[in-house]
């Protein structure tokens, strides 16, 4: 069969179905989370309705679509009606890292790009350029599309929720580049450096745990601006003090995406696309939701995202390969800090509406919290919790997948990477369990009363053995999707039975992620956790390993670049497997799960993506 050549896009409204195109890249993969629902609700103060200058609207609903676009914003943001007679050579498809590609595209006047996003514009958002206020957009409908997913047995049937990020520009914050184990570091290293300007702390604070970096992987003149904190919070200094008592390394301050000139944020919109406006070649449609793909032959068409299930895809009439998205798994263990040791100013302090509003008044003067998002962390291996008894997990692991895969029950390509991750959990050097450091209250429960200060340990599963899936139910009139997480299936529970605890009957929910919230439990037997936090939530209540199971974020892999046979989706220049211009450029195309949140990879990605699109290598 020839490869498919894509035409058109077909984006609501229907005014924009005839946009023509030479080449079209599609992303919009989104990645899985469970984030406490409430948890947006406290520390923005008045923020939220102080809130966006209102640049643009989109209200959706299954039934309705509204456009509603401020013309005033910028001039390269136009209508859909403008937009029918015109042709580009490239459309993109969502504002994430692909607005690097639309920023290095569109250097040449002679190149017309059109960048379709489905979410709103942001700029001069307080929620956005103020950096601890990253929390206030999580689940906010403005900048998150916070899908349900499949409530699923195996994850105590808890309704999970999945952020992803919507609007102009992706908007993460804490700047982790990935350990070596990320596939080719060198070619990685050249492009993050390309994307970032890091600047050393302007101050020091010496009575506080240091932000330490090596110079060489730290970038000098790239567009998104990165900073050690400004400040950092005391309970950092119980965290990584703990640690360090507990003899183990991997705990550190991490730096931010704040650019310290201005104490925003900078994001890829921010970075990429504002300071190009006035380019003529670039048209940025917001509130753009765009729905297929239109194929030359005009016989096929191809959901505008994902590699779903084959079977479910025939019913649509789509032709598809491999599903395997994977996730960092994610629980929080929540403990209250003892302000009588210590004078622990944390988030919490933003459910003051006074301590919120002076904060904001500082930051405009460039003081105060409100400078700093999340800074402590760490990246443990999953041997240093308890070296011989994690080595006989990981053998009792090893054990089940091999017999798995005699018995035919795992695909070969996912056999292989299980291959690379066993490696990777053996490896004594390599992290597999991080923990977040996070200045107040971040729990799925019941909100804490007011006035009390938190310190919440995030426990990340980097390596996962779970693979989870993101089907498509319906194509139009808006896309509809099935989001399955799977955690702690794979399909059936891999168990590691480490715990003298676990019963048989518990053992199922004996994950690693369960193995690292027994880590975390356990610090308070250690100083200075032990004089400054106690346990809240799960809570000492809370002794089995089913009241311990949680849920996560950061998904990849759902277009992988992989060999076809293996289940990859797009080739190693990001092109779709079976079509002459169609690509992927997002964090959808990465394979297999990393120690790193992911946005420095996604960064690496947009900036080698805009090499290979222009043909430079
Ligand atoms: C809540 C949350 C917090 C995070 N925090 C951090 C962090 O602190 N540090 C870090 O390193 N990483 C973080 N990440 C991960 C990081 O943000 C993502 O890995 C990164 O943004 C991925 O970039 P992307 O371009 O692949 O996807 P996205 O950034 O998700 O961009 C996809 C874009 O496509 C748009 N879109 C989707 N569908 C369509 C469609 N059909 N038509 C048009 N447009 C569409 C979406 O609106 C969105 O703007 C976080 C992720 C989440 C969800």
């Amino acid at each position: 069969m020839d490869p498919l050549e894509v035409t058109a896009v077909l984006a609501l409204p229907a005014a924009l179905s005839a946009v023509g195109v030479d080449n079209v890249l599609v992303s919009p993969e989104y990645s899985l989370a469970q984030l406490p629902l409430h948890f947006a609700k406290g520390l923005t103060g008045d923020l939220a309705s102080a809130g966006s200058s209102g640049h643009s609207n989109t209200s959706r609903t299954s039934e309705s679509w509204t456009w509603e676009i401020d013309h005033l914003i910028c001039h390269f943001l136009t209508t859909p009606d403008e937009l029918t007679s015109k042709a580009f050579d490239y459309i993109v498809v969502g504002a994430g890292v692909r607005a690097v590609l639309v920023s290095s595209l569109t250097e040449d006047a002679n190149v017309n790009v059109l960048l379709l996003e489905a979410g709103g514009v942001h700029y001069d958002d307080p929620v956005v350029d103020i950096p601890a206020q990253f929390a206030a957009t999580f689940l906010n409908p403005k900048y998150d599309w916070g899908f349900p997913v499949v409530k699923q047995a195996c994850s105590n049937n808890v309704q999970h929720v999945w952020p992803r990020g919507k609007g102009l520009g992706m908007i993460p914050l804490s700047n982790h580049p990935p350990s070596q184990d990320a596939g080719n570091w060198v070619d990685f290293q050249k492009y993050s450096l390309r994307a970032e300007t890091f600047h050393p702390r302007l101050r020091r604070s010496p009575t506080r745990s240091p932000h330490t970096y090596n110079e060489k992987n730290r970038g000098t003149s790239g567009p998104v601006g990165v900073t050690d904190p400004i400040h950092a919070y005391t309970a950092d200094k119980v965290f990584i003090d703990t640690l360090v008592n507990k003899g183990v390394t991997g705990a550190y301050i991490a730096s931010n995406n704040v650019d310290p000139r201005t104490w925003k944020r900078t994001y890829s919109a921010s970075a990429y696309l504002h300071p190009y406006e006035d380019r003529q070649n670039l048209v940025v449609l917001p509130n753009a939701y765009v729905t297929r793909v239109l194929w030359a032959d005009e016989k096929e068409t191809l959901k505008e995202t994902s590699s779903p299930r084959p079977e479910l895809l025939e019913k649509l009439g789509v032709d598809a390969k491999l599903d395997l998205p994977g996730e960092h798994h994610f629980a929080s263990v929540v403990f209250e800090l003892d302000t009588t040791k210590a004078d622990h100013q944390t988030l919490d302090l933003f459910f003051n509406p006074e301590f919120a509003k002076e904060s904001i008044r500082l930051h405009a003067e460039g003081k105060g919290t409100h400078r700093t998002g999340i800074t402590a962390f760490a990246f443990l291996p999953l041997t240093s919790r308890a070296p011989e008894e994690t080595s006989a997990a990981i053998g009792n692991l090893e054990k089940d997948i091999k017999d798995r895969i005699a018995k035919g029950e795992i695909p070969p390509a996912l056999a292989k990477q299980y291959d690379i991750q066993l490696e990777t959990l053996k490896d004594k050097g390599l992290p597999d369990m991080e923990l977040i450091a996070f200045p107040g209250f971040f729990g799925a429960r019941e909100i804490p009363a007011p006035g009390k200060r938190f310190l919440s340990i995030l426990v990340m599963l980097n390596h996962p053995i779970s693979r989870g899936s993101i089907v498509s139910c319906n194509l139009l009139p808006l896309p509809d999707r099935e989001l399955t997480l799977e955690f702690f299936s794979t399909p059936r529970p891999i168990t590691l039975r480490t715990s003298q605890r676990s019963s048989p009957t518990t053992s199922r929910k004996n994950s690693v992620l369960v193995e690292h919230v027994k880590f975390v439990r356990s610090l308070t037997e250690i100083e200075p956790f032990k004089s400054n936090c106690t346990e809240v939530q799960p809570g000492p209540a809370c002794t089995t390993d089913e009241q311990i199971a949680g849920a996560s974020s950061h998904t990849v892999g759902s277009c992988s670049m992989l060999p076809r046979e293996d289940g990859g989706v797009v080739d190693s220049k990001l092109k779709v497997y079976g079509t002459k211009n169609l690509r992927v450029a997002d964090i959808s195309i990465v394979p297999l799960h990393i120690a790193a949140h992911m946005q420095t990879t996604a960064y690496a990605i947009g900036e080698k993506a805009a090499d290979i699109v222009k043909g430079v290598i």
